[in-house]
Order: structure tokens, then sequence, then C-alpha cells
């Protein structure tokens, strides 16, 4: 097996390439997928407040027998928080639940539009007092579109490391992809398999045939090859250990071109649309 590939942020961090997602694993199975994902060799974990695993995640990391800098953590700032001071707050909550004094990144998980006097552009400010302390090593955001990014690059100093968003073969979200690149953002696809939706894929599955490899792994690795960043989620082992297996195998750049061409744009969409999302938790 060969080793997963690290990717150089613009602050100078690395993230592995390739990492473990653990939306909707439910809080009483995710101690075990996610020891079981560190076992397989995973060594970055995607979370977020919004999940309620983060004290699994951070009890499976603990238990793991690994240091801590061997493993790469991200969470994500719940909707409904952005509040500098109720901010500051549920970033503490984050790291006393993972029991961990600083995560690798934290994310703004969606850019709500104006919920108070202030939005998304004080909330970043707010993730720059965390990197600037040494909480955060690296800051980014999720679901920024365009002009949610041009705003920080008008208003803010620090540019996003990451911008983590919906990306996979039905929705290639290519005008934001190319402006996470234009500008030193790395683009973090979430949903890699959309959410299981492209696996029967004829087209996807003529490739897996022809290579001898698994769908997931054929479209996974088709991510990789186009930069993005990945994390699949699975509670299934044999699954896990078939998405971790990526770097010993190439795409022709004709059949990565062949997948581009499967994305229907806004219908190929499967999670909420970021300019109208605006989702607050009880
Ligand atoms: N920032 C955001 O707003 C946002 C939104 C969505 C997701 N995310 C992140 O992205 C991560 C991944 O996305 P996701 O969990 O939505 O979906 P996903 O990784 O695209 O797909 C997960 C689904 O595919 C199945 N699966 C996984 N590997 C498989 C394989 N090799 N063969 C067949 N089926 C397979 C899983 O089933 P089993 O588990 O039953 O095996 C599960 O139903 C999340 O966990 C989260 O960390 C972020
Ligand atoms: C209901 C859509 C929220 C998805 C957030 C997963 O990171």
């Amino acid at each position: 097996m060969s080793a997963v590939k690290n990717i150089t942020l613009n602050d100078g961090h690395t993230i592995p390439q390739l990492g473990f997602g653990v939306f909707k694993i439910d809080p009483k199975d995710a101690v075990e997928a996610v020891s079981k994902a560190l076992e397989i060799g995973y060594r970055h974990i995607d979370t977020a407040q919004m999940y309620g695993n983060e004290k699994q995640v951070g009890e499976a990391i603990r238990t793991s027998g690994l240091e801590r800098g061997d493993i790469f953590v991200t969470s994500k700032l719940n909707n409904g928080f952005h509040r500098p001071d109720d901010a500051r707050k549920a970033f503490e909550t984050t790291l006393s639940d993972l029991g961990l004094d600083y995560v690798d990144l934290f994310l703004i998980h969606w850019p709500l539009p104006t919920l108070y006097d202030g939005d998304f552009v004080s909330t970043w400010k707010t993730l720059e007092e965390f990197h600037r302390d040494g909480r955060a090593r690296s800051i980014g955001v999720s679901n920024f579109q365009t002009a949610h990014l041009k705003r920080l690059a008008d208003e803010t100093e620090i540019v996003p490391a990451i911008n983590q968003i919906e990306v996979h073969p039905y929705f290639s979200n290519q005008e934001v992809r190319s402006y996470d690149q234009a500008h030193q953002i790395a683009t973090e696809a979430w949903s890699p398999l959309a959410q299981g939706k492209v696996l029967h894929d004829p087209t996807i599955n003529q490739i897996a045939q022809k290579i001898g490899k698994t769908p997931a792994q054929v479209v996974l690795r088709w991510h990789i090859q186009r930069g993005d960043i990945v994390f699949p989620k699975s509670v299934t082992p044999p699954r896990m250990k078939e998405n971790f297996d990526l770097f010993d195998f190439e795409l022709d750049p004709s059949d990565i071109e062949t997948i581009s061409k499967l994305d229907k744009g806004e219908h190929g969409r499967i999670g909420p649309n970021p300019d109208t999302f605006d989702y607050i938790p009880k």
C-alpha cells in the first residue's frame, strides 16, 4: 500500500490529501469507526460541531496510541455561533470535547447571511484570533461561494487555507474550484462519492472494470488527480480499506476527462445551495 500524499497549504502547514469523514456517524458508533480508520492508516479526520461526535472522535484519537502530531484533525464552527463571543465559546467547547489543545484546521461551516449586525466577515476575524494564538494551526471556510471569498479578500487579512465545498462527478463546482486555485486556497471535496449516488453510474463502472478497481476507488482517484482533498465516510471496514487504497494506481487523463463530463451542473447538487441555506440548529 503506498503512502497518502501530503498537500502544502498557503500557511505552510501540510494536510494529508486523503482523510476520513464522520458526518452522520452516530455517536454510539463513532469511537469504533474512527479507531478502525486510524488502524487502517487514516491520519486525517474531518468532523464538525454539527456532527455531534467530537467527544467520540477525541476518545478514538486518545486511545489509538498515536502521537498527536501524527493526526490531522479538522472541526467546524456550527451555524448559529457566528457572533464573536459565541464563536470563541464554541471553539473552546470543540477543543475540550476533542480533548485537544489545538486543532489542525478550523472552518466556518456555512457562510450564513447576516444574522446580527455582523456577519461571516466578523466571524472570520474571530477565526484569525484562533490562528494567531496557535489553537487552530490552519483556518478556512466551508461552502463559500466566490462572492463570499471576495468579501474576505477585501475586508480581512488572512486568506483561508481551505475551502471545503461539495464536489463529485455529478457536481464539479468548477467556478468555485477555479477561484480557490487562483487564490492559493486548497479545495476540499465534500461528499466525494455523492453519498454513494455516483457508484452505480455505468461510465464509472466501465472504467472500474477496465482497470480492475472498484467504482469508489475510481471516483476518489479522480478527485486526487484533480488535486482536491477528500475524506470519504464509511462505517463498513472493507469499504474503509478500499477507500484508503488510492495511491498505487493512476487514471488515464482520458478517463479523468470522461468522468468530468458527467457533471450535471446545479442539478447534480445533493446538498443545500450555500446562497440560500440558513439552517440554525436549536
Ligand atoms: N462541509 C460540509 O458542509 C459537508 C457536507 C457533507 C459532508 N461533509 C464531509 O464530507 C465527508 C464525506 O461526505 P459524506 O459522508 O456526505 O458522503 P460520502 O463520503 O460521499 O459517501 C458516504 C456514503 O457512501 C457509502 N460508501 C463509502 N465508501 C463506499 C464504498 N467503497 N463502496 C460503497 N459505498 C461506500 C457509505 O456507506 P457506509 O457508511 O454505510 O459504508 C455512505 O453511505 C463527511 O463525512 C463530512 O466529513 C462536509
Ligand atoms: C443538512 C445539510 C448540512 C450538511 C452539513 C454537513 O457538513
